[in-house]
Parts: C-alpha cells; sequence; structure tokens
C-alpha cells in the first residue's frame, strides 16, 4: 500500500485574538493520495485557506496530527517547516508573485538557488519547466512584458521546478478572465495527468470541476467529498 501524501487527522485550528478564541477548524480528518487533483471548496470564512495553510506547512495545528508524506511535521520547529515546505510543496497563488527584476527564467531559479542546486543544473531545469509550460522563447522576457496567463504558467514552472511532492493553488485563476482561466486549469490538468499531486482552493464550480475529487469544508468541518468525472481543458 502506497502512503498517502497528505494524511490529516482530527486537525483543529484555533485562533485566538485577546479574549476572542474562535475555531476556524473544528476537527478535520482527510487523506490525499499521490497523483490525486483535489478541489478544496466551501464558502467564504469555511476554513479553506486554513486547512490549505497547513497543509502547506505555512500554519501548524493547534491539535492534531498531520503526516506529510508519512512523516509527522505537527510538530517541527519554524526551521524545520520552512525547510520542508521548499522541499516538499510548490505554491501557486492568486497573484502569480513572480519577481518584476527577474526574467522568466531567473523567477523559475529562484526556489531552485535556494534549495541550493548549482547554476547549469538550475538553468537546465527552469529552461525545461518553461518549456513544459510553453514559455521557453519567452524565457528572457520580464513579467511586465507577458499577458496574465503566461505570468500564472510561469509560475505553475517555478512551483514544479524544485519537484515537489505536492502542487499547492490557491484561487489560481482569481486574477484571470475566464478563457485564460481554462488554459490555466488545462496546464493544471495535464499536469495532474502526468502524475503530479494538486490541491487547490476555488469558490468556482468552474474551477473545481477540473478536478477528480472535490472536498468541501463548511463551519470548519469537511461536509463533503466526492469523486467526479474531472473536465477536459484545452491547452493554450
Ligand atoms: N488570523 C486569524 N485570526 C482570527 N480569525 C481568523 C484568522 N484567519 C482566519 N480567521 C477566521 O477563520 C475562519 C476561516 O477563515 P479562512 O480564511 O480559512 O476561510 P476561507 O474558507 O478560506 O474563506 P475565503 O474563501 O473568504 O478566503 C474565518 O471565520 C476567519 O475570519
Amino acid at each position: 500500500m502506497t502512503v498517502p501524501v497528505v494524511e490529516i487527522r482530527d486537525v483543529r485550528r484555533v485562533y485566538e485574538q485577546g479574549d476572542v478564541v474562535f475555531e476556524a477548524l473544528k476537527g478535520v480528518n482527510v487523506q490525499i493520495n499521490q497523483g490525486e487533483m483535489v478541489a478544496l471548496m466551501g464558502p467564504s470564512g469555511s476554513g479553506k485557506t486554513t486547512l490549505m495553510q497547513i497543509i502547506g506547512l505555512l500554519d501548524r495545528p493547534s491539535h492534531g496530527t498531520y503526516l506529510l508524506g508519512g512523516q509527522d511535521v505537527t510538530a517541527l520547529s519554524e526551521n524545520e517547516r520552512a525547510e520542508a515546505r521548499n522541499i516538499e510543496i510548490g505554491f501557486v497563488f492568486q497573484a502569480f508573485h513572480l519577481l518584476p527584476r527577474l526574467n522568466l527564467l531567473e523567477n523559475v531559479e529562484v526556489p531552485l538557488t535556494y534549495a541550493g542546486v548549482l547554476p547549469r543544473e538550475r538553468r537546465e531545469r527552469a529552461l525545461g519547466m518553461l518549456e513544459r509550460v510553453g514559455l521557453a522563447e519567452k524565457a528572457g522576457n520580464l513579467p511586465s512584458q507577458i499577458s496574465g496567463g503566461q505570468k500564472q504558467r510561469v509560475a505553475v514552472a517555478r512551483a514544479l521546478a524544485g519537484s515537489p511532492r505536492l502542487l499547492l493553488a490557491d484561487e489560481p485563476t482569481g486574477n484571470l478572465d475566464t478563457r485564460t482561466s481554462e488554459e490555466v486549469m488545462a496546464l493544471f490538468g495535464e499536469l495532474h495527468a502526468e502524475g503530479t499531486t494538486v490541491v487547490l482552493v476555488t469558490h468556482e464550480p468552474e474551477i473545481g470541476a477540473y478536478a477528480e475529487r472535490v472536498v468541501r469544508v463548511r463551519d470548519g468541518l469537511i461536509e463533503s467529498d466526492t469523486r467526479q468525472t474531472p473536465r477536459l481543458g484545452v491547452s493554450a
């Protein structure tokens, strides 16, 4: 039996501000297997981002256990979590977060630099990833010289350059128009078909439709967990 990529056991997250205590996650159990593409959905304030941040090692549970690739990461120190995050997780955000003064190739290289990959290999891997997302010919461009959809494809290349165990995407199409969203989701669908494990947070049913599994969060709990035939997209 293969070990799940993500195993969340009875995770609670309590936010405390002065006397006010708010339980954003109230005992969540979820398991995500290698190669799955999962959409986390649910109303505003339901706890999706909190759960995503715990899965992405940006936050830690107040209670419960998180196993990442079979390793208990619940009690890691801040530094250990940062290191595990760099190695294990690739992030794609709504706002792209490309560095404006670096060209596309250099942007994709950034996480590899942090991971200590030597320059020549860094360059080759980054270029390979830009090729994979169809942007190799623009490697020398600055982010300001490409479209929103292209920026998100660069962000995907950057997220995957270090071959992480898990690709996390938080509202990845939130800044894109419908057609461009479809292109970016088609890319996620292709990466999933190639074996990448993808977890995405979205409000939009049309975006959730690209996943093979939809986990709905409501009031800090998993409301439903269903499988579906994913929508196939048309690439750029
Ligand atoms: N740092 C914080 N301190 C206090 N409460 C918080 C904090 N972060 C989130 N919350 C609360 O926890 C709940 C869950 O927030 P979360 O951001 O996970 O929801 P969400 O489902 O991602 O919402 P949205 O779709 O609007 O982003 C909300 O009620 C929110 O107000």
